[in-house]
């Protein structure tokens, strides 16, 4: 699903205006409709108190056409109107006028401190104060309002957007803390950032019939990826095949202590399809993984602590590199002569990213197209310090095009992220943050990449998959029940999961 600025998503609500033969009345009667019925399948009739407010322009007239429709349903309502300007929107008028023709207890109004209501902490919000149209930070006693909903501990339910969050540049000031927004249209990239994600809450996108063709031809290069997009980029298996048709690849890395690192990659690359996988690791690795994982085959270095070199007349479809591997001058001797062997795109994953770090002329030797799978803070250590989230996707933009690669940017929500293309993953959970979570990504990708899926498929794919065994094995096990050698191989059964219909991603439900 593309993801819009709240600027295209109201271009998109112009056009579908001018061409769908709807007045924007109508479409705010649609959208308003929609929230009511999502909160009265919640609901179901509970008598919960509930306050609505709502701003003065066109998000606080969806505040209205719910209050309206709660009302008619028996719900226990009250409105209030949030009159921070003078001004009135003409569709929040003419919803203005349907409330006085249903109830004679009019909205409320708050103009100042005052006016503010109690809100205890079993009521429930509606937050309809400002959408897409805040162009400037919430001030004066509108924030203060905004720091009076959030500390009565009510249940809030932002609509479009949580009043106070801009759609496409760092928050100023005070943001409703919503437990769930509804939105319309599309979503919206700050829900899915780090820093401003948790003003959100859980997100769901309703869709208010916008015109699909103008949608279709806005240009974002932001997308979404959910279960409706990842099982398009599966690529089924023949029955007329053999195992050299599924990719050898390789996976360097490991040192003492850290052989577990390789050995979950490899485990997790054998369960995503692999059909030859071999290990290059220090010699103190080889029973370990000899023992472990029997489908695997071995390599050592020289070295019995860590790699020092590396085997450059192995013909590997793919290798993957880093985990575990430490950063000593040997062990980035070894990497150097990797990328100076190296045509086809590979995998750099965590101390292969710290390397990069510590020797950036290696990244000019990176094969085009190569996977970069950086947690925040290898990330730092690749393109330096951001002030926010914007600045980071900017940086990491850059990076992507001078070096030609492809950037996996992991968190709560992973970022694939190449030349001006973004997607953002939504499976996975909290249990995913254990150790040696990163590891079995690196082993899934790379598995990809040598069954030959394009290396952003394969990032694209892996990061949905990889979130997916984190959600059976958390569905199985609960959040703290799991562990990354479970998800390695669990990854069989979340490409089973894949095509199911009723999936549940995100850890959420
Ligand atoms: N047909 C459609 O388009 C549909 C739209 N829909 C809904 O409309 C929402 C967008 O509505 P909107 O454009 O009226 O803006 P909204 O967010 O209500 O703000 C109102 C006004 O506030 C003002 N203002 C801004 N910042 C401020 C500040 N810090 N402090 C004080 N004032 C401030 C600013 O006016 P200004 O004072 O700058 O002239 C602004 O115009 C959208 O999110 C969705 O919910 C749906 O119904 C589907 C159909
Ligand atoms: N809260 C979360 N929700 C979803 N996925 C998560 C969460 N926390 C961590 N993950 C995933 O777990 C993995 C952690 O990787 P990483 O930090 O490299 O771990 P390690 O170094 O232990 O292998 C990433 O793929 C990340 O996206
Ligand atoms: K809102």
């Amino acid at each position: 699903m593309k993801i819009l600025s709240g600027k295209q998503i109201s271009e998109a609500d112009k056009y579908t205006i001018e061409h769908d033969g709807i007045t924007s009345e109508e479409l705010m009667e649609r959208a308003g409709t929609l929230v009511f019925k999502q909160i009265h399948q919640r609901l179901q009739g509970a008598p919960i108190p509930i306050k609505i407010f709502c701003g003065i322009g066109n998000n606080g007239g969806d505040g209205l056409v719910i209050g309206r429709h709660l009302i008619q349903h028996g719900y226990d309502v009250k409105l209030y109107t949030v009159a921070y300007s003078d001004k009135r929107s003409e569709d929040f008028l003419k919803n203005y006028e349907k409330i006085k023709d249903i109830t004679n207890d009019w909205p409320g109004l708050i103009k100042e401190v005052d006016d503010f209501p109690e809100i205890s902490v079993g009521d429930f919000v509606i937050d309809a104060i400002f959408g897409v149209g805040l162009n400037r930070p919430i001030e004066s006693w509108v924030a203060k309002l905004v720091t009076h909903i959030n500390d009565s501990g009510a249940f809030t339910l932002a609509v479009d957007i949580p009043s106070g969050l801009f759609d496409d540049q760092p928050p100023q000031g005070s943001v409703i803390q919503a437990n769930y927004t509804l939105t319309f249209g599309a979503p919206k990239l700050v829900f899915y950032l780090p820093d401003t994600m948790d003003y959100a809450g859980e997100v769901q996108v309703l869709d208010i019939g916008l015109n699909k063709r103008f949608i279709a031809g806005i240009d974002s290069r932001t997308y979404l990826i959910g279960k409706q997009e990842a099982p398009a980029l599966y690529q089924p298996r023949n029955k007329n095949s053999h195992k050299g048709d599924y990719g050898n690849i390789l996976i360097a890395g490991g040192s003492y202590g850290k052989i577990g690192s390789v050995l979950l990659s490899a485990t997790a690359a054998m369960h995503t399809g692999s059909g030859l996988c071999t290990l290059y690791v220090p010699k103190c690795g080889y029973e370990i993984i000899q023992s472990s994982l029997p489908e695997a085959m071995v390599l050592t270095d020289e070295n019995e602590q860590k790699l020092s070199d590396f085997p450059i007349d192995f013909e590997a479809d793919t290798i993957g590199f880093g985990m575990g591997a430490g950063t000593e001058n040997e062990s980035i001797t070894a990497f150097e002569k990797l990328l100076q062997n190296q045509k086809k795109p590979i995998l750099v994953d965590a101390d292969g990213l710290n390397m990069l770090s510590k020797k950036p002329e290696l990244l000019k030797l990176l094969p085009e197209n190569s996977v970069l799978t950086p947690h925040p803070g290898e990330l730092k250590r690749l393109i330096g310090e951001w002030e926010n989230d914007f600045e980071k996707l900017e940086k990491a933009r850059n990076f992507s095009k001078k070096f030609n690669v492809i950037l996996v940017i992991k968190g709560a929500y992973t970022f694939i992220l190449q030349n001006e293309e973004l997607f953002i993953n939504t499976s996975g959970n909290p249990g995913m943050a254990t150790a040696g979570s990163g590891d079995v990504l690196s082993g899934v990708i790379t598995s990809l990449m040598g069954q030959n899926y394009q290396p952003v498929a394969a990032s694209i794919l892996g990061v949905f998959i990889h979130g997916l065994s984190g959600d059976l094995v958390a569905s199985a096990q609960g959040y703290e029940g799991v562990t990354s050698g479970e998800m390695a191989r669990n990854m069989g059964k979340a490409f089973q999961y894949l095509f199911q219909k009723e999936i549940k991603t995100g850890g959420k439900e």
